[in-house]
């Protein structure tokens, strides 16, 4: 039964593939790319889905939330037309974060801990970039401050700074650990706390982002650049989780259903346990950096303003 069927007019069949329509997912991706068009390819798959099988492919125009069948999923594979975005081979398997000696500090999903993430240098430089652009922290997708979240935040790696030396490092240390591309990645977002000022407990995985071309947010590479600072805590209650503000470290965790993220499952896999706060600031300043992670291409939509 085809469940993923794409709305009537929105289904391309291309003009050189026969009725089968039967191709590895390589080869569907591949010839999306070259139809005009193409947004998305869509396979009803078995469970043991393996990219070099054949199978039958949709190609779509739009980018529909697919029905999922009981003994089969559906994965959607939606391609930019602009950008060089490739399919997300999906988050690395645990084995493979503890072979790298990163520390699981939670288990599903996972939270990695990784210390001296961030060299003295890196986070002098993070501070100097960051320090004249601080304005009033927003929330959500519509940027509107809230009483939520008291602090102060900068965006780095936006604009003039697109081709920082430096910024650009560490962006590809992150790719390595994450497999995402960094069009996947929203800019660097320094947050700054004094004392008094927290988040009050949230989700990053924003809904309203779920139906864009992006994705959600389903993870977060949070980075801390300072420790002189009492509270300030990162709490994740559901996971009896707290974070101690520590120089150089680096967090990475998924706000997702991990096992849904390596089946090529990347939407509708919001994780409520994942909600999480900034514990107010005691004594000192705090400064972190989010780098909100997304399953599919960001950076291009959002400098073509096609982001809501
Ligand atoms: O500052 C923290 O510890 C957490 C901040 C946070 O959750 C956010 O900026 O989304
Ligand atoms: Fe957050």
């Amino acid at each position: 039964m085809r469940r993923c069927a794409p709305p009537p007019g929105n289904d391309l069949v291309p003009a050189n593939l026969g009725p089968e329509r039967r191709l590895s997912m390589k080869a569907a991706v591949k010839l999306c790319r070259r139809l005009s068009g193409c947004r998305a390819v869509t396979a009803e798959v078995a469970a043991d889905f393996a990219p070099e099988t054949e199978y039958e492919w949709h190609f779509k125009t739009t980018l529909e939330p697919c029905v999922q069948s009981e003994s089969t999923r559906t994965i959607e594979i939606p391609l930019k037309a602009r950008g060089n975005s490739t399919a997300w081979p999906g988050p690395m398997p645990v084995a493979e974060l503890q072979a790298l000696k990163m520390q699981i500090v939670h288990e599903d999903p996972p939270v990695v801990r990784i210390e001296k993430f961030l060299s003295e240098l890196e986070i002098e430089h993070i501070k100097s970039l960051a320090r004249p652009r601080f304005v009033k922290s927003t929330v959500g997708m519509t940027y509107e401050g809230g009483g939520s979240r008291t602090s102060e935040t900068a965006w780095l790696n936006l604009g003039e700074d697109g081709n920082d030396e430096t910024l650009r490092n560490i962006t590809s240390r992150i790719t390595q650990i994450t497999r995402l591309q960094h069009e996947n990645m929203e800019p660097f977002q320094v947050v700054r706390y004094q004392p008094g000022q927290f988040f009050a407990e949230h989700q990053d995985y924003l809904d309203q982002q779920e139906e864009q071309v992006c994705g959600g947010r389903i993870g977060t590479f949070f980075m801390y650049l300072n420790d002189d600072v009492e509270g300030g805590e990162t709490h994740f209650p559901a996971w009896n989780l707290k974070i101690k503000p520590e120089k150089g470290l680096a967090i990475l965790w998924w706000n997702v259903n991990y096992t849904a993220l390596q089946e090529g499952q990347f939407r509708k896999v919001s994780d409520p346990g994942a909600s999480h706060e900034a514990l107010p600031v005691r004594e000192g300043e705090k400064w972190v950096v989010n780098r909100w992670l997304h399953p599919y291409d960001f950076l291009t939509p959002y400098f073509a303003g096609e982001l809501r």
